[in-house]
């Protein structure tokens, strides 16, 4: 670890702030929803089944429906012939029962009679109408689709925390479930902070830059399963910030603002928020902490909850990698936290350095690389840059290489821990 600055408190670990992090959100309250909308969305309940599937022993195939022993010996030069005495198809199980030596005309997803328990396909017979020949003997119970062979009362069908896709929702909808219990999706503000930033679109003056920050991590938010909203520029004034800042969280069940946290003399987010100022002159209750992580990039950080429903608030560097591996590290679980998924962190896989990399100790570095999976291997390739202002490079990469704090350098060929960002879901 470095040496702290003088008089300067020591810097938190990843796990440390991350752990603060997830202690300053809590899970939404759960509502209830309709299917659709609850898609995408994270489960509150462990939803167990009330009825079998299928409900009840149906056809898997057109054909007839028999008692196996009636058809054992049925050939093609000696096929076996039943009288058809009703007809059933799905929806259509008019015919609940037969006696014994008796064929049933049956459609896909009818219901079986009692009495008979396996379906002659209808390429194995002559497709009578008032009596059939059937050439082949089937398998007993052969088409048929069991009562409760997939799922049985009681079975989980999905468990609390699950982010409900379209497969969970069609298992829903089959086990007759209208509604169920989700967390709704956190509501993100985004609020980039500097006199130097434009909008895209407006007009570049000689000393300032676009704002790329709101647009990274409202992104990031929106793909992690938030609504995000992304808050236009504000600038280096501790006061217009403070009010853009309040004017939010009416809206906001977090607040990630970038820029404004460094050591320099125009830092507006610690400026209006640090100790408590914006709550002790009157403009904004709340309290956030602003201190170091042993985290390349991304080292400064803050943390807090401001406004009187104290909503969390995460300040990031200005920088747009620190600003973009910070969202990896700590706002993307605090987002997960909120809509009550787990895990909360991005878990990492495991891939071999094509080069190796050199890097100073003491903090946890996330290098952006580019991960290739070639006949089986993974494989993983540090891109050149390491300056936090190069989102080209960030562009460029589809992984993050993490080194951990103690280590100076690894060599071409070793195994790494690699964060894959493409991965939507986790
Ligand atoms: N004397 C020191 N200077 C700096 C240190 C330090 O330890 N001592 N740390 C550096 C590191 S590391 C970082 S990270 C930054 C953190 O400072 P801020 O959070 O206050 O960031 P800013 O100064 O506001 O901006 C830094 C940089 O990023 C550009 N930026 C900011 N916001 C955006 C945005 N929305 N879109 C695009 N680019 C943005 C900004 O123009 C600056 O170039 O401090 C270092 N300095
Ligand atoms: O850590 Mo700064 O956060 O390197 O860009």
């Amino acid at each position: 670890m470095p040496e702290p600055e003088h008089g300067a408190e020591p810097e938190a670990s990843v796990e440390e702030h991350l752990a603060r992090v997830l202690a300053a959100v809590s899970p939404l309250p759960a509502f209830p929803q309709p299917l659709m909308d609850a898609l995408g969305l994270a489960v509150a309940e462990d939803v167990e089944a009330t009825s079998p599937l299928p409900g009840f022993d149906a056809a898997a195939m057109d054909g007839y429906a028999v008692r196996a022993v009636d058809v054992a010996h049925a050939g093609d030069p000696d096929p076996a012939v039943l009288p058809v005495v009703g007809e059933v198809a799905a929806g259509r199980a008019t015919l609940t029962a037969t006696a014994p030596g008796t064929a049933v005309r049956i459609m896909t997803g009818g219901r079986m009679p009692v009495g008979t328990d396996t379906v002659v396909p209808q390429e194995w017979t002559d497709r009578g109408a008032a009596q059939v020949r059937i050439s082949r003997s089937p398998e007993p119970g052969q088409h048929v689709r069991l009562r409760g062979e997939d799922v049985e009362p009681g079975d989980l069908l999905v468990e609390e925390g699950t982010v409900l896709g379209p497969r969970h929702l069609g298992l829903l909808a089959a086990a007759g479930r209208a509604a169920v219990r989700v967390r709704p999706r956190p509501r993100v503000v985004v609020l980039s902070t500097g006199s130097e930033l434009r909008e895209v679109g407006s007009q570049l003056g000689h000393d300032s830059v676009f704002d790329a920050n709101s647009f990274l991590l409202a992104a990031a938010a929106r793909r992690a399963g938030a609504l995000a909203y992304r808050v236009g520029i504000v600038p280096d004034d501790p006061r217009a910030f403070t009010e853009a800042l309040s004017d939010q969280l009416v809206r906001a069940d977090l607040v990630v603002t970038t820029g404004g946290i460094g050591e320099g003399d125009h830092d507006v987010v610690k400026e209006a928020l640090e100790g408590g100022r914006a709550a002790r002159s009157g403009a904004l209750p709340g309290e956030v902490h602003f201190g170091s992580v042993a985290l390349q990039p991304g080292r400064p950080q803050g943390l807090g909850q401001v406004g009187e429903d104290r909503v969390p608030l995460l300040a990031l560097p200005g920088n747009p990698v620190a600003a973009y591996v910070s969202c990896e590290v700590f706002v993307l679980p605090a987002i997960r936290r909120l809509m009550g998924v787990v895990p909360y962190a991005r878990p990492t896989v495991r891939a071999r350095l094509t080069h190796g990399v050199q890097v100073r100790a003491g903090r946890r570095q996330y290098l952006r690389a580019e991960h290739a999976e070639e006949h089986g291997v993974a494989r993983v390739t540090p891109l050149q840059g390491r300056g936090s202002h190069l989102v080209g490079d960030l562009a460029a990469a589809n992984a993050l290489v993490v080194v951990p704090e103690e280590t100076t350098h690894v060599e071409a060929g070793q195994a790494v821990d690699v964060l894959l960002l493409d991965q939507e879901a986790w």
